[in-house]
């Protein structure tokens, strides 16, 4: 509220007559006021409250709820056109200060990207009626697509953003067809058309050549100038169709996101297929069997607001104390307490593809470190934990992610929101091996392995065949940067299986890679090649026959298990270049010589070596005879070969993490 003082009681504290100045800055202050009052006033006068609101969200019939996700490509506006939805709905502040608001990590607000789908819902009337709508605003990159399935799970449609100068690029295609695949309602919507070098005519005409997308259907909008985007409400109110749920029958939800809450244990938000929920009754999980009380039942607008029930066709968040982490299973489905039930969606995780060892670097913390991986695996449900152990390391995990950045992401969290402190190793793939001899191998009885720890590989005469895991990836390119492309993808053992012109000045090319090829650099790669233009997104291909060796590092002739490494055998020299260049740089210099080999089998592929500290025993003589020097130098050589006979190198803690680490 704007309280104002009259002029009179003002005139009557100064006492006297007011001077010019005053009059004028007094009448410039009540035109203001008096504008704001009338623009609140006018912006706030059919807009219900929010206790309004919430008593239209449990009466709301399900032809009126809308549940939609908005796809893209990464930085293509998702989050900015999420921002301009939920103001211009009245759930956030205009201008309230802060960009991107459903980016609320950490993370994502340093590295300025969407890691983590979040879902606000928001009213907006349309032809006089109120509608409720679950936005979810969803990641862009590749390594997240977990989190834009399992979106899709609660959702009727999409909007399908794509940049103006961009274009479609290779995450844009990759989402279309997650959102086909489940028979969702897709909005067309171009973004960024206040920038000047846009070209919208031209990206319509590629997504109508890729997707069959009118034209006439797509919407232009501006997400950082609020340009069109109400249209995009009124488009989406009218083409996403309303929820096909029942709410006369029992209640059945779907668990899509789960995170862990310091008093209130893990909070499930929960997409209701039929029937309604109410606080204090009892629900069932369908996986684990257990029965907890509801205690609260809120809905993300996007702050948290109670509400007293749920019905069919709703978003909402609930706490049940849980209290264990992995009692909450995202795509698991709850029912009421003792009522039969059958599974509520068709959402799967995905399967992880790069193995990382995850080690406390204190023994003494590995007890934390477990309890903080637990609530992260509870916000992130494509994130797999097994437990490992290494010689030089102690004991840990070997997590599961679904690419480079997904891991990096993970930890980073595991350090801002748990302040835990890990080593991370090298990242590795899981190879397949058929074995000749099972009995041999530790996991008698089965004739196949599956292995991403090299240090559990077997002797080459107990396998009978490798397999190696591929991906299908899809690169978008500028036509200028093709030649470059294909090196890349040749160099990375790459296998073309197609390639498309979608103009004149664009290809978009398919490829089948190994991903032990893609995981480390391929997109850095990628980038710097074409300056930034190319994009490139994957799918998991199943495994394929690969010739794969051990490489394994031997210091003095001794060989060091947690360094080794499986690799194909037409990269093993290089690598074993890269391995020995790499370790005489961490090795401190020792007493004695060491010499350092990359061996296959007892093939030697490369060697360095790291010379003694060579003591000037001779410093303390001050002239005399040569004889003298040269007794002394012969008895320090003698004394070197013992020790080189008998040393037992000693390599330090920090050698084999900074050799494991990235
Ligand atoms: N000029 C202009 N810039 C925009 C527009 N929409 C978004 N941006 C900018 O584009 C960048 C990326 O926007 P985000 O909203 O973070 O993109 P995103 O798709 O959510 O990104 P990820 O979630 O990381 O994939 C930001 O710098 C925005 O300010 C627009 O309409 N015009």
């Amino acid at each position: 509220m704007i309280r104002t003082f009259s002029n009179r009681w003002l005139l009557q504290r100064m006492g006297g007559t007011p001077p010019a100045a005053w009059l004028v800055s007094r009448a410039r202050f009540l035109a203001t006021t008096n504008a704001v009052k009338a623009e609140t006033e006018s912006s706030t006068k059919d807009e219900p409250s929010q206790a309004e609101l919430l008593h239209e969200f449990a009466r709301m019939p399900v032809e009126r709820i809308r549940n939609f996700s908005i796809i893209a490509h990464v930085d293509h506006g998702k989050s900015t056109l999420a921002d301009r939805l939920l103001e211009l709905t009245g759930a956030i502040a205009r201008n309230g200060g802060q960009n991107q608001v459903l980016d609320s990590l950490q993370v994502e607000r340093e590295r300025g990207i969407t890691v983590k789908a979040q879902t606000a819902s928001i009213f907006h009337r349309h032809k006089g009626q109120l509608y409720l709508l679950n936005l979810i605003d969803t990641p862009g990159h590749v390594d997240f697509s977990n989190e834009v399935s399992r979106s899709l799970a609660a959702c009727d449609g999409v909007v399908l953003l794509v940049d103006a100068c961009h274009g479609v690029q290779a995450q844009t295609v990759a989402n279309y067809h997650l959102a086909k695949q489940r028979h969702l309602a897709v909005v067309p919507v171009l973004n960024k058309i206040d920038i000047k070098h846009a070209n919208p005519d031209q990206v319509c005409q590629d997504m109508k050549l890729l997707f069959d997308i009118d034209p006439d259907q797509v919407l232009r909008v501006s997400a950082k100038l609020g340009t069109g985007v109400a249209q995009v409400l009124e488009r989406i109110i009218e083409v996403v169709p309303p929820p096909q749920v029942q709410r006369e029958s029992d209640f059945r939800a779907l668990i899509f996101d789960s995170w862990f809450d310091k008093y209130r244990g893990a909070l499930n938000l929960i997409y209701v297929l039929n029937g309604r929920l109410e606080q204090n009754q009892d629900i069932q999980s369908l996986a684990t069997k257990k029965v907890y009380p509801v205690k609260s039942i809120s809905v993300l607008r996007p702050a948290e607001c109670s509400v007293p029930d749920l019905s069919a066709g709703q978003v909402g968040l609930i706490a049940c104390n849980m209290r264990n982490s992995k009692e909450s299973i995202v795509g698991d489905t709850i029912h009421l307490k003792n009522q039969a039930a059958s599974a509520a969606g068709s959402y799967r995780p995905q399967q992880p593809l790069v193995f990382a060892g995850v080690f406390p670097a204190d023994q003494s913390k590995h007890v934390a470190l477990r309890s903080a991986i637990d609530k992260m695996i509870l916000n992130d449900s494509a994130v797999t934990v097994k437990v490992d152990s290494s010689p030089a390391l102690g004991q840990g995990w070997r997590l599961g992610f679904l690419g480079l950045l997904h891991m990096e992401v993970f930890c980073q969290r595991l350090e801002q929101e748990h302040g835990a402190e890990p080593i991370i190793t090298a990242p590795s793939v899981t190879y397949r091996l058929v074995l000749s001899n099972p009995k041999m191998i530790r996991q008698q009885g089965r004739d196949t392995m599956d292995i991403s720890n090299a240090a559990l590989f077997p002797e080459p005469n107990s396998v009978k065949e490798y397999f190696e895991p591929l991906v299908l990836g899809t690169i978008i390119t500028p036509t200028e940067y093709v030649g470059q492309v294909i090196g890349l993808c040749v160099e990375r053992r790459g296998l073309q299986q197609s390639s498309v012109n979608i103009d004149e000045t664009r290809v978009l090319m398919k490829y089948v890679l190994p991903l032990s090829e893609i995981i480390l650099d391929f997109h850095d790669r990628l980038k710097s090649l074409s300056s930034g233009y190319a994009s490139f997104s994957y799918e998991d291909h199943g495994y394929h026959p690969s010739h794969l060796v051990r490489l394994d590092i031997h210091l003095n002739g001794k060989p060091v298990e947690e360094l080794c490494r499986i690799v194909h055998a037409s990269k093993a020299v290089g690598v074993a270049r890269q391995m020995v260049l790499k370790l005489r740089e961490l090795i401190p210099k020792q007493m004695v010589q060491i010499a350092i080999q990359a061996c296959v089998g007892s093939k030697v592929l490369a060697r360095e070596t790291i010379k003694a500290y060579r003591k000037d025993v001779t410093a303390k003589l001050y002239g005399g005879d040569v004889t003298r020097r040269m007794k002394l130098l012969k008895q320090q050589a003698e004394g070197k070969k013992k020790m080189r006979m008998f040393a037992n190198i000693r390599v330090p803690h920090e050698t084999f993490i900074n050799v494991l680490k990235r």
